[in-house]
């Protein structure tokens, strides 16, 4: 089991990512992680920010000739943009009371923040509480991503909603779902994802935001991840929790969840079924890999619904922290839309939380340690 913190702000010079616990001996392809990141800035209706950074991850400590060492891993990548806002943003001395933000912009964190801790200046909250922040943490899952494809376990995502446009049926087929990232939008279908894009066109000449849908596939996910035995060692509350701390995430279902709750029993539960080469099977999966807070040895199926992007162009009303004036919120640049973006981020933290579930499973200092007692257990 490892664990993982990060830090950084926004338009400060950098975000960190600390992981400690992860086994040693693992070899990570730093190419892979920049891959990933790429990939997160990618999508249709992202704003000026993303034609400003090339992420690119650094790796501090914990890696030596590309294999780790069982020693935390440091991770850095740098905010390219700290150039153009090191005058507000240096951590000793900073422009004072004229560059103030006062106007909280409703759907984010700036008046509560600011209220919470005591500030003057909504800058101290945005900085921290943007989803910037999830680069890192995109980082952190593409190592977790590297150490459970020695496992045969591979995570897909790809984009079911933007707005009112929307796949109609489920998609299961793995290779379809692949299909995704050839999409500007990640969807499956080219139909849907022209929709898509005129949504977000539309959205964005009428200075408004969009939201939308992703849905989440993990393959190979052996059976007996995560446990009944007590309320918070479930794998879908910890896969939901962890989704949950995403920016702009306002829901997450396991399998078909909602669609399940509008059926009878008799069309909901996947039956079991045994071959003597295959071993216990489903006929169908609408529990989405999980049973008893635990994996069943079916793909994890995991939707999540975001929210729209909050800062809107044609802002909305808010109060002036300085003034009490009720005045339009603040508007420095923003996406229209990030769902595509997002579902990337959805696949890195899923499979964080899947690595670290089966190293509590098989876990053990070395990539060998480990391989041992996965390879004992799947042979039973
Ligand atoms: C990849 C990604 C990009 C985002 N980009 C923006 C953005 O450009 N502008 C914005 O206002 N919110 C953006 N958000 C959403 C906000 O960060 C988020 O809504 C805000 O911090 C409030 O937190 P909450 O929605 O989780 O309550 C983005 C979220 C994600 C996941
Ligand atoms: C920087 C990223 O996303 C940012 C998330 C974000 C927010 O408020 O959450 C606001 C925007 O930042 P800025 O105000 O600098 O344009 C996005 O670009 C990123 O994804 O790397």
């Amino acid at each position: 089991m490892f664990r993982l913190l990060t830090a950084g702000e926004s338009h400060g010079k950098g975000l960190v990512g600390v992981i400690e616990g992860f086994p040693a001996n693992v070899h990570i392809d730093i190419d892979e992680v920049n891959k990933d990141l790429a990939r997160r800035q990618k999508g249709y209706g992202r704003g000026g920010r993303m034609k400003i950074e090339k992420d690119k991850a650094e790796i501090l400590s914990g890696v030596r000739g590309g294999m780790t060492l069982g020693s935390p891993i440091a991770l850095l990548i740098e905010n390219k943009d700290y150039a153009n806002w090191e005058p507000h943003m240096n951590p000793i001395s900073v422009e004072g009371e004229t560059t103030k933000v006062t106007q909280p912009r409703p759907g984010h964190a700036d008046l509560t923040g600011a209220l919470k801790y005591g500030f003057s200046d909504i800058r101290n909250v945005l900085e921290r509480s943007s989803a910037r922040e999830t680069a890192v943490r995109v980082a952190i899952g593409s190592f977790a991503r590297q150490l459970m494809k020695v496992f045969n376990i591979e995570v897909y995502s790809h984009v079911t909603a933007i707005g009112g446009a929307a796949l109609e049926a489920r998609v299961e087929d793995i290779e379809k779902i692949k299909g995704a990232e050839g999409s500007e939008v990640r969807c499956v279908d080219p139909v849907v994802e022209k929709a898509m894009i005129e949504e977000i066109k539309n959205a964005k000449e009428e200075g408004d935001s969009l939201g939308g849908i992703f849905e989440i596939h993990i393959t190979g996910v052996p059976r007996g991840l995560g446990s009944y035995v007590q309320w918070d060692h479930k794998l879908d509350g910890k896969l939901t929790y962890n989704l949950m701390g995403i920016q702009a995430i306002k829901g997450v279902e396991i399998g078909y969840g909602f669609d399940n709750a509008q059926q009878r029993g008799s069309l909901v539960h996947d039956e079991i079924f045994y071959e003597e080469n295959k071993g216990y099977y489903r006929g169908t999966n609408h529990a989405g890999g999980i049973e008893g807070g635990m994996s069943n040895g079916e793909t994890i199926i995991i939707r999540c619904a975001m929210k729209p992007i909050p800062t809107l162009y044609k802002p909305l009303k808010t109060v002036d922290i300085a003034t009490k004036e009720t005045v339009l919120a603040t508007v420095e640049r923003s996406d229209t839309c990030a769902v595509p973006a997002a579902s990337i981020v959805g696949e890195m933290v899923a499979i964080t939380v899947i690595a670290q579930e089966f190293l509590k499973k098989f876990g053990g200092d070395s990539l060998e340690e480990i391989k041992k007692v996965w390879k004992d257990y799947i042979s039973i």
